[in-house]
């Protein structure tokens, strides 16, 4: 499905990926770990096609980036990030901005066929959100939002859906809420890609986890092999312990 070939990227003499080889088969729910500027966020911008590597190939739904066009693979990957929220327009009501991800738009300025309206809001219906569905989206809590941006990528049912820090800036209650949500992906097929600093979130749906230090990867895999103390404690570079609970790790800084 995904597969990153000795994929370096560099900027003004710097190497801000190095080596980076993976591949993420059909199936599979990814979790990308790691600090502050270690690259995570630099490898989804990869995969959407909107950087390209210094060095290296990348196979994306086997579209081989750099000969083809990448507007094509970008229809089948929902790409949910905190700049995608920031684009959208607030004063919008919510079914409107969820429609707008059938035609990949940011804002219609076109009359809006009723059968999308329609599919729009059989999502939000589908997600719990029908009461806010006419409310402009500025007027929603930052879960609630969050899980509009979901909903707007699955209306156009994507084949990967791709996660920046979603739970960023959310609190306990509205984090849950939006992890629970995750689990439908296992009902519908999709692959998901999710980037986080916090191995809380890694839910029992999450299969692989790749842990990324200073743009390289330092391991991957089943996540039960990857997600041990020790590596943790290198990733992050201080002295942790990991312990499952209900098919969840949770951290604790020793
Ligand atoms: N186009 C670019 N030009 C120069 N430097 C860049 C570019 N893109 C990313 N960087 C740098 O590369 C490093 C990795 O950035 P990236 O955003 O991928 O990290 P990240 O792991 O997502 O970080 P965070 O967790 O803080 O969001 C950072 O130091 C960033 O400043």
């Amino acid at each position: 499905m995904i597969k990153l070939n000795r994929v370096y990227f560099r900027r003004e003499s710097r190497e801000i990926l190095s080596n980076i080889n993976i591949e993420m088969n059909k199936g599979e729910h990814w979790v990308i770990l790691g600090k502050n500027g270690s690259g995570k966020t630099t490898i989804l911008e990869m995969l959407n096609g909107y950087l390209f590597p210094s060095q290296g190939t990348i196979e994306v739904l086997g579209y081989q980036f750099g000969s083809c066009d990448v507007r094509e693979v970008r229809k089948s990957i929902g790409y949910i990030s905190q700049s995608l929220l920031e684009k959208l327009n607030y004063s919008d009501p919510v079914w409107e901005v969820v429609a707008t991800g059938l035609y990949g738009f940011l804002r219609f300025y076109q009359a809006i066929p009723d059968e999308v309206k329609n599919k729009a809001d059989q999502m939000l219906d589908e997600m719990n959100l029908s009461h806010v569905k006419n409310q402009p989206l500025g007027l929603l809590s930052q879960g609630e939002r969050k899980k509009v941006l979901l909903a707007r990528a699955l209306i156009s049912e994507p084949e990967i859906i791709i996660m920046d820090e979603p739970c960023a800036g959310l609190d306990l209650y509205e984090r849950e809420k939006l992890l629970v949500e995750l689990e439908r992906f296992n009902k519908n097929g999709i692959s998901l890609i999710y980037v986080t600093h916090h191995v809380e979130e890694i839910v029992p749906l999450f299969s692989n986890v790749m842990l990324l230090n200073n743009g390289e990867i330092i391991s991957s895999g089943k996540k039960k092999e990857i997600l041990t103390s020790e590596r943790i404690n290198h990733t992050f570079q201080i002295p942790v312990q990991i312990e499952w609970s209900n098919d969840r790790p949770w951290i604790q800084v020793i």
